[in-house]
């Protein structure tokens, strides 16, 4: 039988899980998804293992996961003792040095910079290169951290996900080397500032690239939310956090509740899903990337899960006034419960709102506005697109509107029509296709149900995602 994590959280009150309005920031207040899936399972007792009980306030622990679609090549029920050897065998294509070296062989210890649910992080230098990075240290027993090491294995290279340098076994822990990302967690810059639509237009750009490379590569993160994603020095996305990330092939479904209840899409709480549940975890993160609140909350976790089955967004009233047409529409195919009706990774980076703001050859050039002699502002800039006689108007608010006409001559109001007009050409050029996976495996054994959870960082129940 599968091990559990060690100090899972499952004694939390409803109490505690409710207290969510203390004195903290409105933004981050707005940001914060309140619960765990763990304490929903629990509370609707869909969750059948035998589970740990730790104090509240641990913070290390979620519950094991029961995989649904086991590792390529492999059966999920294969004993942790067995698995591990098999994917030990694997991390060592990597870490040659793995089974041989002891870490402090070959780096020094620095200070600790992070704390997850399955253990810490900490700094260290190489000392052959001198090089910084930094070294997740995981307790072993439990598959998902296995599962975790094996898919960071696979992935690792993609410019968007944190690379994994080297992997060192000692009897009850593994340490993974990875590279450092010093700019922090996109959590906390989207605590401070609210982004332009440009930049969120760039951030989300990357992430899609990276979740389109999962996909692509037979697998689904199903934890796709702003603490997962770190910056580095320059401020480049890289997407971490594989703890619950499962291998799916062409055809497969997953099944079992696993990810963030804030993030969570609709199908996971009603049965099989597939890759398609980070797209719709990646529109809620749009959502709170434009307008710096998540679309689905609740006094309780049931209200949240209600909501996300639920309500209905309004896109174009209140704050949303103040958002362009066409990321309204992306973030409406995105958070779209119709599975099939949902737009793909790949459709996203084809999305006309998407393309406005990254397509690089657009230049940006500050011009004279209407207004006599007046110099606009980098917000009202004007772009123009090179290879064309188009320009781009930036209408206030909004995204750039190309038109063809001298615009100059006309009203805000003419512009935005044409805008909308023009965008919705475009938007309609944008296909949605039925849902497609990756074919890099097939299953290779029994399903078994799920029942990952995720509790927040440093278990902080009413805390963050
Ligand atoms: N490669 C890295 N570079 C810099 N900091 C990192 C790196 N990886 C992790 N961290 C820091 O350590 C923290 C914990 O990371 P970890 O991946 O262990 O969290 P976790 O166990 O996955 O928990 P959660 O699911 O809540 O994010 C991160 O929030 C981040 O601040």
């Amino acid at each position: 039988m599968r091990k559990k994590r060690k100090g899972s959280e499952t004694d939390a009150s409803p109490e505690v899980l409710c207290n969510f309005t203390s004195s903290r920031e409105l933004r981050s207040s707005n940001l914060r998804s309140h619960y765990s899936l763990e304490d929903y399972a629990r509370i609707k007792k869909k969750c059948k293992e035998d589970v740990v009980t730790q104090p509240i306030g641990s913070c290390k622990s979620r519950l094991a996961g029961i995989a649904t679609a086991p590792p390529c090549g492999a059966s999920s029920l294969v004993p942790p003792g067995r698995g591990l050897k098999r994917k030990i065998g694997c991390i060592d294509v990597i870490t040659q040095t793995g089974r041989k070296n002891k870490i402090e062989d070959d780096y020094v210890k620095g200070d600790t910079i992070g704390q997850g649910k399955f253990g810490s992080v900490w700094l260290c230098w190489s000392k052959s290169t001198g090089v910084e990075f930094a070294c997740k240290t995981l307790q072993k027993g439990e598959e998902t951290v296995h599962k975790e090491v094996e898919i960071m294995q696979h992935l690792s290279g993609h410019p968007g996900i944190v690379t994994l340098q080297a992997v060192y076994e000692e009897p009850d822990r593994f340490h993974l080397v990875m590279e450092l990302c010093s700019g922090g967690r996109l959590i906390d810059q989207m605590m401070e500032d609210r982004f332009s639509e440009q930049r969120v237009a760039n951030i989300f750009k990357d992430l899609m690239l990276v979740v389109k490379y999962c996909h692509d590569m037979g697998v689904v993160h199903r934890d796709i939310k702003p603490e997962n994603i770190l910056l580095t020095t320059s401020g480049k996305i890289k997407l971490a956090d594989f703890g619950l990330a499962m291998r799916i092939s062409d055809g497969q479904t997953l099944s079992g509740l696993a990810g963030s209840p804030a993030y969570v899409a609709p199908e996971v709480l009603s049965g099989n899903y597939s890759e398609k549940v980070d797209i719709w975890s990646a529109g809620v993160l749009l959502h709170a990337l434009l307008v710096g609140v998540l679309p689905f909350q609740g006094e309780s976790l049931n209200a949240v899960f209600e909501a996300i089955k639920n309500i209905k967004l309004d896109f174009h009233t209140g704050i949303w006034e103040s958002i362009s047409k066409p990321a309204r529409d992306l973030i409406s195919r995105m958070l779209t419960r119709d599975v099939s009706a949902r737009i793909t990774a790949e459709e996203v980076l084809r999305h006309p709102w998407i393309l406005f703001y990254t397509e690089r050859t657009l230049k940006t050039l500050s011009i004279k506005s209407k207004s006599k002699n007046q110099v606009v502002g980098p917000s009202q800039q004007l772009l123009i697109s090179p290879g064309t006689e188009s320009k781009i108007i930036r209408v206030p608010g909004g995204p750039p509107l190309l038109t063809s006409d001298n615009s100059s001559c006309k009203s805000e109001e003419q512009d935005e029509n044409e805008l909308v007009d023009t965008l919705a050409v475009a938007i309609s050029h944008v296909r949605i296709s039925e849902p497609k996976r990756s074919r890099l495996c097939s299953p290779a054994g029994p399903r078994e149900k799920q029942h990952s959870v995720n509790l927040t960082a440093n278990n902080h129940l009413c805390r963050a995602f």
